[in-house]
């Protein structure tokens, strides 16, 4: 049943004017600054038929990185053994479908296999692991990675050097080695170095410029830097923050990318949450569209059924622009209207009344508008369009679906 307050129905009023129609958010990426719109996914949600058809949908997304399945312990299990199999299946899909692919990632503290983790290293030897294994990957994934990830979070949150196997191991240079051995092995790709809280000015987003001057004073090539951007609802850092931070970074003459986004927040999930949430997710996506050199925007999957996140923090969820029954939130509407989708509206819309505010667009071709199908307790609501069915995503919002 679907509830309705004053404060669902203003809340509702307020996101209606702003939706789109007849475009995702991929297509108003490409529109308005050649930019993709992109996904994290994961193989076992790949058996899920309605996932795999929304993740196919090049409207919406345009791009897509392996959330796991390129990692080291999935790649090279044992030393020198490599296994493909799962990264491939992903990376083909992205080819099947014409999307890009950001490739993650080849040397990180996390996810690395116990013959990594628990042997006996010297520097000479844990070098020449790290260089087969860069070699090895790059060389299979070659001319299907729009960019890799060399390096994930190698730093501290002040700035300083992450204390993992690596840096304890060879020291800083384990950097411009694994970024020289990358572009080896692939002198197309894109090599970025990816970390999360360097989205804003702070003794960590000056570290990850300094990472990037290292390599550079090695002259070996490094051509982005990844802002994960894993962020918490109501203290998403701000547009401004955002676009200058990735100024300081195209200053250095990389690109940049947001690879990460997620938006999380305390459950159970209210209103005035998704709302911010909505807010959060524009003024995050308005940085990247505000900045020449922010090349692409990847969230970190694109349905709340199949995040990450509540498996990691304990009690916070509902990061995703979709829901857990796939049904697009608020966030998505801020998304795309950050990346102007709205002006590319076309069609025509019935004019609706709710309460005490009248709102009235046009469309012929409404694929969703919240808050509006159905009718119950609405003044004025209307129905579907033909082809669409009214569907409740909890007991204050629905869409057309
Ligand atoms: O049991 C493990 C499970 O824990 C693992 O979860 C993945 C962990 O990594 C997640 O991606 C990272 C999110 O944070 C950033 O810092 C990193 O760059 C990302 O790689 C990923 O989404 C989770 O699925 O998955 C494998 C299971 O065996």
């Amino acid at each position: 049943m679907m509830h309705l307050s004053a404060s669902s129905l203003l809340f509702a009023a307020c996101i209606l004017p702003q939706l789109a129609y007849g475009d995702g958010l991929n297509t108003a990426a490409v529109a308005i600054r050649k930019t993709y719109f992109g996904t994290g996914t994961d193989n076992p949600e790949l058996t899920d038929t309605a996932y795999v058809t929304q993740l196919n949908n090049t409207a919406d997304f345009g791009q897509i990185t392996p959330g796991n399945s390129q990692k080291w312990d999935a790649t090279e299990p044992t030393q020198n053994t490599f296994t493909f199999t799962n990264g491939d299946v992903i990376a083909d899909l992205a080819e099947a479908n014409g999307q890009k692919l950001r490739c993650h990632n080849l040397v990180w503290h996390n996810q690395l296999p116990n013959w990594v983790t628990s042997g006996t290293w010297t520097n000479e030897t844990l070098v020449a692991a790290l260089k087969n294994h860069i070699t090895k990957v790059v060389t299979h994934y070659k001319g299907q990675c729009y960019a890799w990830d060399v390096v994930n979070e190698a730093l501290n949150e002040d700035g300083t050097y992450r204390e993992s196997l690596w840096y304890t191991t060879i020291g800083e240079a384990y950097l411009p080695i694994a970024f020289a051995t990358a572009a080896a092995a692939d002198s197309d790709v894109k090599l970025y170095y990816n970390d999360y809280n360097i989205e804003y000015s702070g003794a960590k987003a000056t570290g990850a410029q300094n990472i990037v001057k290292l390599v550079q004073s090695y002259g070996v090539k490094i051509d982005g830097v990844g802002l994960q951007a894993h962020f918490i609802v109501g203290s998403t850092p701000s547009k401004s923050s955002q676009a200058s931070t990735m100024a300081a970074y195209t200053a250095l003459g990389v690109e940049v990318a947001i690879t990460e986004l997620d938006i999380r927040m305390t459950l159970p999930s209210t209103q005035a949450l998704l709302s911010q949430q909505q807010t959060d997710y524009s003024n995050t996506v308005g940085a990247c569209v505000e900045t020449e050199g922010c090349v692409g925007i990847t969230i970190w999957d694109w349905t709340d059924k199949y995040s990450w996140v509540p498996s990691t923090f304990s009690g916070q969820g509902d990061a995703c622009p979709w829901d857990e029954n796939l049904v697009k939130k608020p966030a998505y509407t801020g998304i795309l209207t950050a990346l102007g989708g709205a002006t590319t509206a076309t069609g025509t819309w019935t004019t609706s009344t709710m309460s005490t505010t009248s709102i009235s667009s046009t469309s012929t071709s409404v694929a969703a508008h919240y808050g509006q199908c159905g009718g119950s307790g609405w003044t004025g609501a209307t129905s579907c369009a033909s082809g669409y069915t009214c569907t409740y995503a909890n007991s204050w919002y629905s869409q057309c679906l």
